[in-house]
């Protein structure tokens, strides 16, 4: 861990709060200490990730709890960010650190260009010494886009910046087997593999009722990560100083896989595919093992309601998924190319029909396939 050159930390809105609501400066302010230390320390990068838009947004709109409805969470947002980026920076100030906001949405970690421009910039304030604090968009995301809890955005923020350890701070120092309010449970030290997690029982938010989603969404951020090559650490905030000196605390994650290719893992772990396509056995064959883009000859059939570039599941004959891709066409338009040649398509509808329903370098073969 003291290896670690890059690093991303994630703190969730539980650990920024007060116990009755409201962002808690002081809780701020403590982070911000350990984090600015490491900064100054030496030669390790970091990117904050950090929640708490809408928890700091509830109060100075009179709601007194973290509403059920998009529009009024999206409302709190709004109020929340501007206020948790001028808390940070006044924080970071005393340290002579400036901050830079980032705001993500799911598309973003999928669309080239957005993914790219949102890499350089990020590379771009840590070059510059700038403290990257990033969260999601919250007031343009939509329902069936969102994020919604910034576990999964940390897991693919830490990919896209390369980030050596993702640190996920909450307010229990670390996975419990079991609900850890109970008496008798214990934590959890590592988790070298799916094995590791059979039998545990992973609840979701706490008492504090401004947190989202709980253990669920950190032991997925958690996987998405270690697949990915990056080990991460789960632990509490007021434990963040040890966890960043490579003391023994909270859970700690083993990476199970290697580095892989850009923006595409958000497709596979966390995009919520928007529609299907039923690929008949050649299409399988040439999509799965030819790592081929899928041209509408392929698709026995089509369902759900999506638009160009939304991603969309692909299945074979039994409907299992196979491999998820960004669709270059609009549900409606799909039926009228089940079947046919891309020629044919050409000559019939004009040559924007000439191209392929999902290239290959947006789709992404899902495992078991993908061995
Ligand atoms: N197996 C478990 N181990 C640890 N915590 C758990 C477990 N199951 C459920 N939880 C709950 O998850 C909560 C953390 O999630 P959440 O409130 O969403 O935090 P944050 O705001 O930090 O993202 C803990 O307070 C705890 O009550
Ligand atoms: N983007 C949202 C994150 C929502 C949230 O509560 O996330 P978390 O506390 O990480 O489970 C916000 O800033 O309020």
């Amino acid at each position: 861990m003291t290896e670690a050159r890059r690093i991303v930390v994630k703190v969730g809105s539980s650990s920024l709060t007060t116990a009755s609501g409201g962002l808690d400066a002081d809780r701020v302010d403590a982070l911000v200490d350990v984090l600015a230390k490491v900064r100054g320390a030496g030669d390790r990068e970091i990117v904050l990730v950090s929640s708490g838009a809408i928890a700091a947004g509830l109060a100075p709109l009179g709601l007194d709890r973290r509403p059920k409805d998009l529009a009024r969470q999206q409302a709190a947002a709004s109020v929340g960010q501007g206020l948790l980026v001028a808390r940070y920076t006044a924080s970071f100030a005393r340290y002579g650190a400036r901050v830079g906001q980032i705001l993500l949405t799911s598309d973003d970690m999928s669309r080239r260009a957005h993914y790219r421009n949102a890499y350089r910039t990020l590379e771009q304030l840590l070059a510059m010494g700038a403290m990257p604090i990033v969260n999601e968009n919250d007031t343009v995301a939509t329902d069936e886009i969102r994020f919604g809890d910034n576990d999964r955005l940390a897991a693919l923020v830490a990919h896209l910046v390369r980030a050596d350890l993702l640190v996920l701070l909450s307010d229990v120092d670390g996975l419990y087997d079991g609900d850890p309010s109970r008496p008798g449970t214990s934590r959890i030290e590592e988790v070298r593999g799916p094995e590791d997690l059979a039998g545990i029982e992973i609840g979701s938010a706490g008492k504090a009722g401004v947190g989202t989603g709980g253990m669920v969404t950190k032991v997925e951020a958690a996987r998405i990560a270690a697949a990915a090559g990056i080990p991460v650490v789960l632990t509490s905030a007021s434990r963040a100083a040890d966890a960043l000196a490579g003391r023994d605390t909270g859970t700690y994650f083993h990476r199970t896989g290697r580095r892989s290719a850009g923006r595409l893992l958000w497709l596979a772990h966390a995009s919520a595919p928007q529609g299907a396509l039923t690929l008949d056995e050649g299409a399988v064959r040439a999509v799965v093992h030819g790592r081929k883009s899928l041209l509408p000859a392929g698709i026995a059939a089509v369902e759900g309601e999506f638009g160009a570039g939304d991603p969309v599941e692909l299945r074979d004959g039994q409907g299992r998924a196979v491999a998820r891709g960004l669709v270059n066409f609009d549900a409606k338009e799909i039926p009228q190319l089940l079947g046919r040649s891309t020629k044919e398509l050409a000559r019939e509808l004009g040559p924007a029909y000439e191209r392929e329903v999902v290239h290959r370098d947006d789709l992404v073969v899902l495992h078991p396939w993908n061995g």
